[in-house]
């Protein structure tokens, strides 16, 4: 018998699922493992592993395998990884879920007119009891109309239509739990489907499936049940990784009939942060984790300063130096070297200095998503034309200027540069004018404010302006004109700009304005540090948002007197500084999950990111408390923990 090592400890899971996956037999399976385990590496390996004769069968009879991911960025690193090949069809949820559906016009009518025709009933009888002149009153007859009249107009719809990733307005448009819904509802309604599905995909894998949406995932498990054997759902995931609500709670229980591979090892962390994941699963499912031997060692540390008048930059700075010093990692002291973790984007936001930007444009439903992941088009002008442009000058690179401009303005069009025709001054001379008053106002004032910027590219034209900018400029209607005529001359060069609002779009509302006005108010350098941030360069990273990957350094930041949405996570609560309120007490009581278990399992996502050493940084109103608590859990040592002088160092 060959000897057991840390490479091979785990093999027997791989085996297990490599078994699964057979054309002949399939079987379901989830793979229980906890963080850093592999489980991603065992997606992989199962994909790449799959002999040829099972490739060519599914080949020859138009058949695919489905991998579901949770993120575009994951569905693209395993396409890479099975290069490309079409067998695969590699997507997240929604994706997937539209993949299922789209086309079926008259199935998905059917669905969405009686869901619309219950929705009415229940908002007409919300409506019977509620008072009148309430805002409550009014938004339930809005919903009313709206539903109504999308329910009139269902029947001229010819096809409808999704995006995954977009805002989907529009009469013809579905919305995202629609999709979710109406796959969930045909897998387990209607029979056609179900056979439609089965000849298609053999084996359908789940990749984070403690995430995956409750209502997709209980019909897949109930389309499996009845048709066990003739396919192979396989999940991986770990329980203690659910972070969202979205995914279904006891997914562990529902899975008894699967086959159920286990993994011991953690491959990515040293030893004393797999200790400390152990303790903080202790209160959960208890499973626990081995770490390599090639991995002994590493550093954990609790920083813990009072959450009333501590400057949060002075302690985490002082944070930083100290971690530097224990570890004798120089690494510690450049913020650039390491990944931060904050809970929510605001706090990011304010340690990175854009907050003048972010605040007001994180508000508005329309604004906030496009926003946040950096796909908001009227932020392009910015991130996109005007900050490529002032650094090309800057940096005095006359070529790189003139492809900003290339790219993206009228009076330089890619076809060559036009001359100046119709009175109008445009052309290069009217860009290199238009250029030189951009750059007068940066000389002027080294870090002029977004709404300068602005109306200096809207008196030149030097670039399109988006309709919500538009709104905010003085006098809105004479540029407006004017780039209308602009653009009608180059279409169709700029169609792909999408400036004109997409048919069906709720009217610009003020809030939207109001929005934008207030963050050009912010200095043009915010601009270039929320970029490096939507494009994770910045060191900064959501408590959510790093799910599946890892960084040496880590610094989890808990910090609830800035939490602002606080069903999010309340570290107070799960360290025994604030108890559960009443509501919560009766919810735990009947066995249901609270701000405890979610806050620990956020906890343990964060600190099993880190590779090499940890900084747990809190701010609490009880420093003490937590301290007692860390000890007494056995989750820290008496030197691993670091209270805050009163002056915020320590
Ligand atoms: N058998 C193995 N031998 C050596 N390294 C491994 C092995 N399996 C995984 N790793 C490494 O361990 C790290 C974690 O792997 P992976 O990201 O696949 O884990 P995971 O279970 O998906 O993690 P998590 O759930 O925490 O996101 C990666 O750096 C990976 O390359």
């Amino acid at each position: 018998m060959t000897d057991v090592t840390d490479a091979t400890r785990d093999a027997g899971a791989d085996a297990t699922i490599r078994a699964c996956l057979s054309l002949d037999q399939p079987r379901s399976f989830f793979l229980f493992a906890g963080a850093g385990s592999g489980k991603t590496r065992s997606l992989k390996e199962a994909l790449e592993g799959l002999d040829t004769q099972t490739l060519t069968t599914l080949r020859k009879h138009s058949r695919k395998i489905a991998v579901i991911t949770y993120t575009n960025a994951a569905a693209d690193e395993i396409t890479r990884r099975v290069k490309a090949d079409p067998v695969f069809q590699v997507q997240t949820i929604h994706s997937f879920a539209w993949s299922l559906i789209e086309g079926r016009t008259a199935d998905i009518r059917g669905w969405l007119e009686s869901n619309l025709r219950t929705e009415i009933a229940e908002i007409q009888a919300a409506h019977a009891k509620g008072r009148a002149g309430t805002d409550a009153h009014d938004k339930r007859e809005k919903k009313m109309a709206s539903k109504t009249k999308r329910l009139e107009r269902l029947a001229e719809i010819r096809a409808f239509t999704y995006a995954p990733e977009g805002d989907n307005f529009g009469r013809d448009a579905l919305q995202h739990t629609e999709v979710i819904a109406l796959a969930a509802h045909f897998l387990t309604e209607s029979e056609t489907f179900q056979n439609i599905v089965l000849a298609r995909y053999p084996f359908i894998l789940i990749d984070e499936s403690q995430d995956t949406m409750k209502p997709l995932m209980e019909a897949l498990l109930t389309f499996e049940a009845r048709h066990r054997g003739r396919i192979a759902l396989g999940l991986l995931g770990d329980t203690m990784q659910r972070i969202y609500t979205d995914g279904l709670r006891d997914l562990d229980q529902r899975v008894g009939d699967f086959s159920q591979p286990a993994k011991q090892m953690n491959h990515r962390s040293r030893k004393r942060i797999v200790d400390l994941a152990n303790s903080i699963r202790r209160d959960d499912d208890g499973r626990q984790q081995r770490a390599r031997e090639d991995k002994p060692g590493g550093t954990v540390r609790v920083f813990i300063a009072p959450s009333d008048g501590t400057d949060r930059a002075v302690f985490e700075a002082s944070a930083r130096a100290e971690m530097a010093r224990i570890t004798g990692d120089s690494a510690w002291q450049n913020a650039e070297a390491i990944k931060t973790l904050t809970i929510e984007r605001h706090m990011a936001a304010a340690r990175l200095g854009f907050s003048e930007l972010f605040e007001p444009l994180s508000k508005p439903d329309k604004l906030k998503d496009g926003f946040r992941d950096g796909t908001l088009p009227a932020m392009r002008l910015f991130t996109h034309r005007v900050l490529p442009l002032v650094t090309a000058q800057r940096n005095g690179d006359a070529f790189a200027a003139m492809a900003v401009l290339r790219d993206g303005s009228p009076l330089v069009d890619k076809r060559g540069i036009r001359e100046g025709g119709g009175g109008q001054a445009t052309g290069l001379d009217a860009a290199r004018a238009g250029v030189a008053a951009l750059m007068t106002l940066f000389n002027d004032e080294p870090d002029p404010s977004c709404a300068d910027v602005l109306a200096v590219v809207a008196e030149h034209r030097l670039f399109p302006i988006h309709d919500q900018l538009r709104a905010c400029l003085p006098d809105d209607n004479l540029v407006a004109q004017d780039m209308a005529d602009i653009l009608a001359e180059l279409d169709p060069l700029f169609d792909e700009l999408d400036l004109t609002t997409p048919e069906g779009t709720p009217p610009a509302e003020t809030t939207i304005t109001e929005a934008w006005t207030q963050a050009l108010e912010a200095r043009f350098s915010q601009v270039a540090r929320y970029l490096a941030y939507v494009e994770d360069r910045s060191p900064y990273g959501t408590h959510q948002g790093v799910k599946g990957l890892e960084f040496p350094r880590v610094m989890v930041i808990a910090d609830d007197a800035h939490t602002r949405f606080k069903g999010l996570a309340s570290y107070e609560t799960l360290f025994g500084v604030k108890p559960l309120g009443p509501a919560a007490q009766k919810k735990a009581d009947n066995g249901e999950e609270t701000t405890i278990e979610r806050t620990r399992r956020l906890l343990y996502v964060t600190c099993t990111r880190a590779e090499e050493s940890l900084a747990l940084v809190l701010y609490s109103e009880a420093p003490d408390t937590i301290r007692r608590f860390l000890i007494s859990n056995g989750w820290m040592a008496e030197d691993e923990i670091v209270i805050a002088a009163t002056d915020g160092t320590h």
